[in-house]
């Protein structure tokens, strides 16, 4: 799994403001949205494209466009449809699929509650949206998800991993066989005694929807 830390000093400044406690939730909203158009533009330099014949005022030339099958998004909510809408402004084409995942806070293990996907991913290139690489059950048990239904070429966008998850994810790729990219805004130092991010930001789905149930 070859993992890129998007190392940008206006990525940098809005993970800082992202951190604070004090960021109130409609500025953590927009910044969230802001630091994914930032790191898909990383994140998508391998989206498949093609030749296209076009014509300009000027002259006919030859120039670039997205190919088909459109790229699939695929937000694990909660927190990843706070990511959906900065991906989108970026690669206004690409198709939507949703996966629900919860993670037990105290046992820490991912249990899945929704999905609306295509059934058949094979060929797509899978773009998947979660802020929090903690563990890794939740991304790990995402990859799972869609490799089960074909995928053969995945990316990852998070905003935070932990050296932990991206260890874990590592661990179960090795034996999945699915090349994979991971693509993230920042590494932090470690997990906390409760499965958070250190320094981290907190609950993401929380900060951005306010106190689960
Ligand atoms: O790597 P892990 O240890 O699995 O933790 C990361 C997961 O935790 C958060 O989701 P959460 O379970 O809080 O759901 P939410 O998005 O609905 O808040 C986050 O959005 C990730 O999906
Ligand atoms: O730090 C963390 C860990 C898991 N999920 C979050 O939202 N934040
Ligand atoms: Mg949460």
């Amino acid at each position: 799994m070859e993992v890129t830390v998007v190392s940008h000093p206006l990525v940098d400044h809005k993970l800082t403001l992202l951190r604070k406690k004090d960021t109130e939730q409609p500025v953590f909203r927009r910044l969230v949205e802001e630091l994914v158009t930032l790191l898909a533009y990383e994140a998508t330099r391998g989206v498949r494209v093609g030749s296209v014949d076009i014509e300009t005022p000027v002259t006919s030339t030859t120039g670039v466009k997205l190919s088909q099958p459109a790229p699939l998004v695929v937000p694990i909510l909660r927190a990843g449809l706070g990511m959906l809408d900065g991906m989108l402004r970026l690669v206004p084409t690409a198709e939507v699929g949703f996966l629900g995942m919860i993670r037990d806070e105290e046992t820490l293990q991912p249990m899945t509650y929704a999905e609306r996907l295509p059934h058949d991913l094979s060929g797509r290139q899978c773009y998947v949206l979660d802020p929090m690489l903690a563990t890794g059950g939740s991304l790990g048990g995402a990859v799972q998800f869609l490799v089960d239904r074909g995928a053969d070429d995945i990316t990852a966008i998070c905003l935070l991993a932990a050296p932990e998850g991206i260890e874990k994810l590592r661990d179960l790729l090795a034996g999945l066989h699915v090349p994979c990219n991971l693509v993230v805004a920042a590494v932090d130092e470690r997990l906390n005694e409760v499965g958070y991010i250190v320094p981290g930001l907190g609950d993401a789905g929380d900060r951005l929807y306010g106190l689960a149930q």
